[in-house]
């Protein structure tokens, strides 16, 4: 068979070599390294990176388990203590709760006396270590509380549903000893939530942050103008390149398990929670052509309060801690390395679509009936 020349013509060219690699700023300066891109006969394929369903499988049992509760609710402390008490007697397991749920429990019987508990802060930040599996009772704010007490690495967290919304409590608490029974066992389909870490820089001129230990947040960090009935203007720096300046109510930045909260509400998209990037999405700009934007994940976003402002403007923290900041200050976020574990009740994206349909309502339509007008 004869070969056509076109073919012969490419076989015999040669491709420059090449390498790419990625890089991050660290402790000891940027760091490079190689990337999981592969480099097929001088060809750029990410084809190793698109298995993005993750799976937990215990290398040994589970010992410890710490059940975080919605205060002020009697359905979450009859089935706190239902829980306890199961998870002890069939899977006998170690228990923390917080020291608020251990007097409920106590006053209740004095069974319950094995439940442990912490004393301090220095406590909580040793958690970690000694807790294999966080379970919360309560809604969204429930698990957002639960991250918010690990400021590093965090435990898996399996969400139970005792809310109203439950966007990202997929678990049903009727059938919690199933749930847990084969959670303990394994393996558990894994939802890896980003956080962001934030910073606050007063006098930006002296570029010092606030505090070394960064705040941490799963859903988003809100700029926003507080009380004051001004516009807020926030100068937006990305990687020290300006962005643009707000002109509005505030700005939110969101994780992309956040974008299905208050960023979702100020007109942001809805992104899967394991898409890694930061949303960046204006709360009622006086602009007509202010759209929201995604970030990738390895930005910094600086955002200033103009020295000339007439007003301070305000930080919250999923909604909670706010802190003012004044002419002069800044926020510094950027991702945080310690993602939020969350259990998946099917797997991520089914999760993903069950809370975008049954909470709110996505493209809920009536169909189309056959009965009508049709292409010949
Ligand atoms: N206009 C708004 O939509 C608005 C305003 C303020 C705060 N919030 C959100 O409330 C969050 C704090 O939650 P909370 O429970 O402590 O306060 P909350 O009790 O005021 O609840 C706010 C609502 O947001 C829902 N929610 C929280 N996180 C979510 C997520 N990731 N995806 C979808 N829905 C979510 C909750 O289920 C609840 O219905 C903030 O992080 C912020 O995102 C929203
Ligand atoms: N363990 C806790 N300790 C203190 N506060 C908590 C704790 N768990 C939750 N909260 C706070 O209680 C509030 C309500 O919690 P949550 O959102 O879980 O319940 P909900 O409002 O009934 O649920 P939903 O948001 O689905 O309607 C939130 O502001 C949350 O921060």
């Amino acid at each position: 068979m004869k070969i056509p020349n076109s073919v012969v013509q490419i076989s015999t060219l040669k491709q420059a070599s090449f390498k790419l690699s990625w890089w991050c700023k660290g402790d000891n300066g940027d760091q490079h390294k190689h990337d999981i891109v592969s480099f097929e006969k001088g060809n750029i394929t990410t084809a190793g990176r698109t298995s993005k369903q993750i799976s937990l499988k215990w290398e040994s049992n589970p010992q410890t388990v710490l059940i975080l509760t919605k205060p002020n609710s009697v359905s979450v402390r009859i089935l706190c203590a239902q829980m306890v008490r199961w998870l002890k007697e069939h899977q006998k397991l170690n228990i923390f709760v917080e020291p608020r749920v251990i007097s409920e429990l106590l006053a209740e019987s004095s069974y319950f006396s094995f439940v442990q508990t912490w004393k301090d802060d220095s406590e909580i930040s040793r958690l970690h270590s000694k807790v294999d599996l966080v379970v919360t009772l309560g809604g969204d704010g429930t698990v957002l509380w639960a991250a918010s007490m690990f400021k590093g690495p965090v435990p898996p967290i399996v969400p139970f549903s005792l809310g109203s919304l439950g966007f990202m409590t997929p678990f049903h608490s009727e059938h919690y000893r199933d749930c847990l029974d084969s959670i303990l066992r394994g393996p558990v389909s894994i939802t890896l939530r980003h956080r962001l870490q934030c910073y606050v820089i007063r006098d930006a001129a002296k570029n010092e942050y606030e505090t070394e230990e960064p705040i941490l947040v799963l859903n988003e960090v809100t700029i926003d103008r507080g009380i004051s009935s001004y516009l807020t203007n926030l100068e937006c720096y990305c990687d020290n390149s300006f962005v643009t300046t707000v002109q509005g109510d505030g700005l939110i930045l969101s994780t992309t398990s956040g974008s299905t909260a208050y960023s979702l509400a100020a007109g942001g998209s809805m992104v899967h929670p394991q898409v890694p990037g930061i949303l960046f999405t204006p709360i009622c700009p006086h602009s007509l052509s202010f759209r929201p934007l995604i970030l990738p994940e390895n930005v910094t976003v600086r955002v200033q309060v103009p020295f000339n402002s007439r007003s301070p403007a305000w930080a919250s923290f999923d909604g909670k801690d706010r802190k003012q900041l004044a002419a002069g200050d800044a926020l510094v976020c950027s991702m945080a390395p310690w993602p939020v574990p969350t259990a998946c009740s099917a797997d991520s994206m089914g999760d993903f679509l069950r809370s975008i349909h049954e909470g709110l309502h996505w493209n809920l339509r009536k169909t189309q009936s056959f009965d009508g007008p049709r292409e010949s």
